[in-house]
């Protein structure tokens, strides 16, 4: 985690000429949803996250695209790959859990089951530089998880995360190591009926701090 975490860290730190290289914009213009940048421009008037981010597909591991996949750090694909396959075991473990908590004692690979040989899981990179108007922008507005679970690896120190709970923000603490942060998506809220939600959440930015997060998004 350290090791990917600290060149995630040296890869937003380049200068942006050499992050464009990864661009999720083909040719400058067309938007594609993999590779580094921000949102799709839609309108003059939309309001940008204060982010960015690399959106990389990681399984099946045959769709992988190596040519959007950061070169420097070298470290960056080893310790994704690595991460990647480690996750695997994190996502079947408490997709389990979750199979037992919903009363399939029987069949708890049932989630897992659902997912599929082929499932895809696509990494998402976030980095919040700090924002001296943090008033006025949002890191990443509020939202969902489309997926059936997220594996978010939230980098030592980093706040800013928060969830909603009956109209309230919560803001979820920091810890003094990396964090591994498990959150159901919106797949899973359809398949277990609502017995499981799937959390609004958003973060704010820091006028001081910057944060670094990669979601590992499944399904
Ligand atoms: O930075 C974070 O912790 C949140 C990221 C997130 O919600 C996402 O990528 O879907
Ligand atoms: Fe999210």
């Amino acid at each position: 985690m350290d090791e990917l975490m600290s060149a995630s860290k040296e890869f937003f730190r380049q200068p942006l000429q050499m992050k464009r290289e990864f661009s999720n914009l083909n040719d400058g213009e067309q938007f594609r949803a993999e590779g580094y940048g921000n949102d799709k421009v839609r309108s003059k008037d939309q309001i940008l996250d204060w982010s960015d981010w690399i959106y990389l597909k990681v399984e099946p591991e045959d769709e992988r695209n190596l040519a959007l996949r950061p070169k420097h750090p070298s470290s960056f694909r080893d310790a994704l790959h690595e991460f990647a396959v480690r996750c695997r075991r994190v996502k079947r473990d408490v997709l389990r859990a979750m199979a037992r908590i919903a009363g399939l004692d029987d069949d708890d690979q049932h989630f897992v089951d659902q997912l599929g040989g082929r499932a895809t899981v696509h990494a998402r990179f976030n980095y919040y530089p700090p924002c001296p108007r943090a008033d006025l922008v949002m890191g990443i507005k509020p939202h969902s998880d489309g997926t059936v679970i997220t594996v978010l690896l939230v980098a030592r120190g980093a706040d800013g995360l928060q969830v909603l709970r009956y109209g309230v923000w919560y803001s979820v603490p920091s810890s003094s190591t990396h964090a591994l942060l498990t959150n159901v998506g919106e797949s899973t809220e359809v398949m277990s009926n609502g017995m499981f939600r799937s959390p609004v959440h958003r973060v704010v930015n820091s006028a001081e701090k910057e944060r670094i997060s990669l979601a590992m998004r499944s399904g």
